[in-house]
């Protein structure tokens, strides 16, 4: 009986992957079951912009904006965990793959990569996200933009002996129609979170799809019954106007376009609008890249239009986002490239995690709903720590 027939826990594959120093990723796609995770075995992670055609299989991870410390960073599944068992690709040489199975029979501690060490982090208060807020509206209303997102994080302890793959099967459990995620890399740091926005997605059969979310408000038992305010459909249909606009770059004009609906994700709802793209009828194989590098970050993060909008959250923000609204996700994978925006999130540090929210911001914005609305976001991750510590 060789160790390839072995079944393993996800929690023994992570925790090989964080004592042998490697880069690893977890995650669930929205509406399925299977929980997949994969390492790299050799270090060399950062990449530039993704080409998502070409590329082998493994997991994208993204910042809002790449700088020195923030790089676009691409998991190599050099090793997947597929349903408890072990694949490792063709190109691993075996003494490398030994090892992670030797270290896949150890007791591993519990812990997890840190990030670099530009931890000298600032917390937004509720006065400063407000007052930048009131100057955003002020800025929109002078024309200077349609709509800017805001954000804010928060410190947050993490519950007495804290598991991250624990947190993720409870996140998992949680939010069945988000996407699910927990990465770690060495000198980068670890993340999780529960994404309900699509970036960009090639299935394997070839379909491009990409959504138009914004308008948020705590959910109501039936979505049917869901009442929303012109604030929140303009909104939404800016997000959609800009989605609109990438495709006219490119000259795409044949697409279905379905809603705006109502969803629910996890306390909250929100407006929704599907675009598909059969790639095989358009004859246009690349376009997963080309709208990536168009899309992001979407008027859902950062703003419309996008330069002054990016450029008055650098002014106000007053804190650096890092990796919380980048985008990732597996790509190359039997089943296509699945991107999501990385929202609803936390990063651990040691005894403690940051949460991230934003809200977006138009001329009928009231600075204190706002922060509200960023306290409901992070809910979603504070309810997953408060469940762990009961
Ligand atoms: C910015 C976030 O969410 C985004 C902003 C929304 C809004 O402004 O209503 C809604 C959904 C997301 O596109 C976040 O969760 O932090």
């Amino acid at each position: 009986m060789g160790t390839q027939t072995r079944t393993y826990r996800v929690a023994q594959f992570f925790r090989a992957a964080i004592a042998g120093e490697k880069a690893v990723a977890v995650w669930r796609l929205p509406n399925t079951p299977e929980t997949q995770a994969c390492v790299q075995l050799t270090h060399g992670f950062t990449t530039g912009q993704p080409q998502l055609e070409r590329s082998p299989f493994g997991f994208l991870f993204c910042p809002f904006q790449t700088a020195a410390q923030h790089q676009n960073i691409f998991i190599k599944a050099d090793v997947q965990l597929v349903d408890g068992e072990l694949k490792t690709a063709a190109d691993v040489p075996p003494p490398t793959a030994a090892d992670f199975h030797t270290l896949l029979n150890a007791e591993n501690p519990n812990t997890w990569h840190r990030g670099g060490i530009t931890q000298e982090a600032h917390y937004q208060t509720e006065q400063g996200f407000t007052s930048a807020v009131a100057k955003a509206v002020k800025a929109i209303q002078a024309e200077e933009m349609e709509k800017v997102v805001l954000s804010r994080n928060k410190l947050e302890a993490l519950p007495q002996n804290f598991c991250p793959v624990t947190a993720f099967e409870a996140m998992a459990q949680a939010y069945p129609r988000a996407f699910v995620s927990l990465v770690s890399v060495p000198g980068v740091g670890t993340w999780m979170g529960a994404s309900p926005e699509v970036l960009v997605s090639v299935n394997a059969e070839q379909v491009f799809h990409t959504i138009a979310l914004a308008g948020t408000q705590p959910a109501v038992e039936k979505v049917g019954e869901a009442i929303w305010r012109q604030k929140e459909i303009e909104e939404q249909a800016m997000v959609e106007r800009y989605i609109l606009s990438c495709f006219k770059k490119l000259r795409l004009r044949e697409y279905t376009e379905v809603g705006p609906r109502t969803i629910i994700a996890g306390n909250l709802m929100h407006l929704r609008t599907d675009f598909k793209v059969d790639l095989k009828e358009v004859h246009f194989p690349t376009l997963g890249t080309d709208m990536l590098q168009l899309l992001h970050p979407t008027s859902a993060v950062c703003g419309l239009p996008k330069e002054p909008a990016h450029q008055f959250i650098l002014a106000h923000e007053g804190y650096d986002r890092s990796y919380y609204s980048g985008y990732l996700g597996p790509v190359g994978s039997e089943t296509g490239s699945h991107l999501f925006v990385n929202l609803r999130c936390m990063e651990l540090l040691d005894q403690e995690a940051i949460l991230y929210a934003g809200a977006g911001i138009t001329g009928e914005s009231d600075p204190q709903k706002e922060w509200q609305e960023t306290q409901h976001k992070m809910q979603t991750m504070r309810q997953v720590l408060e469940t762990l510590s009961n």
